[in-house]
């Protein structure tokens, strides 16, 4: 009935007493009520004066004004505590959510994450209201009603004693029934939300592949599963309410019977009887009120257990680290056997480097050889499963140090966008940024454009302008911009959503950024490589090879094999027409080249002269075909 982890909450053990004593109080007015009024009600069939029951109607009301003030003390109490604590339990789970970063929360699932935050807290709010109020009743109000009971008429107190046990029996059974389908129904409601929130995140891929409607289909099947579930655990919170209004019912019919005999046969008086048949609905309202909201106090210590279990996920974040790092050039990060595993068995496997000063680090290997975990382990959002780091001589197991993260700027693949103003989203790192800074490192990011027409305090984000992905990644390279105190950069794919032309363009304002900081970027580009101080080459989540992008193009075949494979993309990415173009340079520098094949190149090469960018990629693709 209920869940114990429920006293942990603060307030809840202070409110207790509370509540007990407001039960006893309401247990005696009621008492008070069913004797005054039989008493009133005695007088009057005994044809007394009306002004001799009048102190006993005056009794009554007494009794049923104190009656409904100590239910409005409840409620006003419940709420109040409820309240705090829905609000309490909601600013724990953002902040649990926050220091667990995002792989935790993936890990969770985010649509019931979501979910439990939202609604969850508020059947959580719910139920504090409704179950420690109808559980204490429920055990203290029968027994002080049963005293009088047995004092006026023990045979009818006897029959309330015997039946009592049966309806509780029968409360319990239904309850374990009710219990198991309650929770069929509550993880049905989390697949169906994490679901809903996946496609809803995928939309434009399902739209893209015409798959949008096979998969509406497949929300509807969750959404009816839910529907089932849901109507399976009403059904038997109904049977359990039915089954106990039919117990007490059947009881109360069954005193009033005997009372109604023994009035005919004179065998009792009507004082006694009338307050025993009064009191005795009494005797099983906190029953029936429990199971009127059973189903409630279900959903209720479902969503409890659903935030406990969210909250006491295990947190790796150490404090270890008192002050934020400031990378210099003295500064040293070594990387022991660091690896990482997921549920799958994949993930990284025993990564070792060492690092010191500013030094500028490209992570490349085909997709899912382990970049964006290793990148994560560095950017502190998930923590290593085994080996060592070593941050300026002081020993780590993981880097999701508050502290540490707080050195950090994280470029991710796909930037979030905060539903609020471009200012605010552009001076994320930076909030004290004046406009003309902002003005300064949207230019460089080349966001000039967007700025310009909607203005810093333009609203973007959801309920704001939509902006594409590629506004997106710079508005991430704004906020790299504009901080300063933050020198640890970590990159993941930067330009991945520019075009080759933009990328190249911006490029050239980014490299400046990386001076005097440890930058890690992971890239599938090839152009970066070159501007790059180190190489870690990943293969299948190990390293491959370390050491300069000259010293590995030279030495090391799967390097060699993936540059083969990355020079391909990056044409891919360029107008067929310089594609050739790059080509032709390629067979001329393998030595398949012709006269003819040479005048060509020249000739296209006047031919994109006006487009800067891509002449420079073509230049770049040019040395790095040299140096292998
Ligand atoms: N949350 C996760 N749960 C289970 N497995 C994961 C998870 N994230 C990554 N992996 C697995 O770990 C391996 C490394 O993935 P990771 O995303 O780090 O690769 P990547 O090199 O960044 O790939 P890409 O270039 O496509 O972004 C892959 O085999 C991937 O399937």
């Amino acid at each position: 009935m209920i869940d114990k982890s429920l006293f942990n909450l603060p307030g809840v053990r202070k409110m207790l007493p509370v509540l007990g004593i407001l039960a006893v109080v309401q247990a005696t007015v009621i008492c008070g009520q069913a004797l005054f009024m039989a008493e009133a009600i005695t007088k009057l069939w005994q044809g007394q004066n009306f002004m001799t029951a009048v102190p006993m109607i005056l009794g009554f009301l007494a009794c049923f004004l104190s009656r409904e003030f100590i239910n409005f003390v409840r409620s006003k109490a419940l709420d109040g505590l409820a309240y705090r604590l829905a609000t309490k339990l909601r600013s724990d789970m953002l902040e649990k959510f926050f220091r667990l970063g995002p792989s935790s929360v993936a890990d969770l699932g985010s649509g019931s994450s979501a979910t439990t935050v939202i609604t969850g807290i508020d059947q959580v709010e719910n139920y504090i209201k409704l179950v420690l109020s109808k559980v204490l009743n429920m055990m203290i109000v029968p027994i002080l009603i049963l005293i009088p009971v047995l004092f006026l008429d023990w045979e009818s107190g006897l029959v309330l004693i015997i039946t009592f046990p049966f309806a509780i029996i029968f409360m319990i059974l239904l309850g374990y029934a009710a219990q198991g389908r309650a929770n069929r129904q509550y993880k049905t409601f989390q697949f169906l939300s994490n679901h809903f929130l996946d496609s809803l995140r995928g939309i434009s891929t399902l739209k893209y592949f015409g798959l949008s409607k096979e998969y509406a289909g497949s929300i509807y099947r969750t959404s009816e599963e839910f529907r089932r579930e849901t109507m399976g655990a009403l059904r038997m919170a109904m049977l359990s309410t039915f089954a106990l209004d039919f117990f007490s019912s059947l009881s109360v019919a069954t005193v009033a019977l005997f009372l109604g005999l023994r009035l005919m046969d004179g065998h009792i008086l009507l004082f006694p009887a009338l307050a025993t048949l009064i009191m005795a609905p009494e005797y099983f309202l906190p029953l029936r009120d429990f199971a009127s909201d059973y189903h409630a106090t279900l959903n209720g210590k479902n969503a409890l257990e659903a935030v406990n279990q969210m909250l006491s996920v295990e947190e790796e974040t150490l404090s270890v680290l008192t002050e934020p790092v400031r990378w210099t050039d003295d500064s040293k990060l070594t990387i022991a056997d660091l690896s990482k595993t997921y549920e799958t068995g994949r993930g990284v496997e025993n990564v070792s480097f060492s690092l010191s000063g500013f030094k500028k680090v490209a992570l490349v290997g085909s997709s899912g050889s382990g970049k964006t975990t290793l990148l994560s382990m560095l950017a502190g959002f998930l923590a290593p499963t085994s080996g060592k780091i070593l941050l300026n001589q002081q020993e780590l197991t993981t880097l999701t140090d508050g502290k540490y993260r707080e050195s950090v700027q994280f470029i991710p693949q796909n930037t979030y966008i905060f539903s609020g103003t471009l200012r605010e989203n552009l001076a994320f790192y930076e909030p004290s940024a004046t406009d003309e800074e902002i003005f300064a490192a949207s230019e460089l990011a080349g966001l000039t454009e967007l700025v310009k027409s909607i203005g810093l305090d333009g609203k973007i984000g959801s309920g704001g302008r939509t902006i594409s992905g590629g506004q997106a990644q710079r508005v991430a390279l704004t906020r790299a911009f504009l901080s300063q105190s933050r020198n640890i950069l970590l990159l993941d794919e930067p330009t991945a959503h520019l075009d080759i032309e933009t990328e190249l363009e911006i490029k050239a304002n980014i490299l400046p950024l990386l001076d005097h900081k440890l930058v890690f970027l992971a890239t599938h580009r090839l152009h970066w490589l070159s501007s790059m101080d180190l190489v870690i080459v990943l293969n299948e989540g190990k390293v491959e090879g370390i050491g300069t992008h000259q010293e590995l193009s030279k030495t090391n075949p799967y390097y060699q094999k993936l540059l083969t494979e990355m020079r391909g993309s990056d044409l891919q990415t360029v107008p067929s027409v310089l594609r050739l173009d790059l080509r032709l340079q390629s067979l001329s520098e393998s030595g398949h080249s012709s006269t003819k094949g040479t005048e060509m190149t020249e000739n296209l090469s006047v031919k994109k002269e006006p487009d800067s960018a891509v002449s420079s990629l073509t230049k770049e693709t040019e040395n790095d075909t040299d140096e292998i």
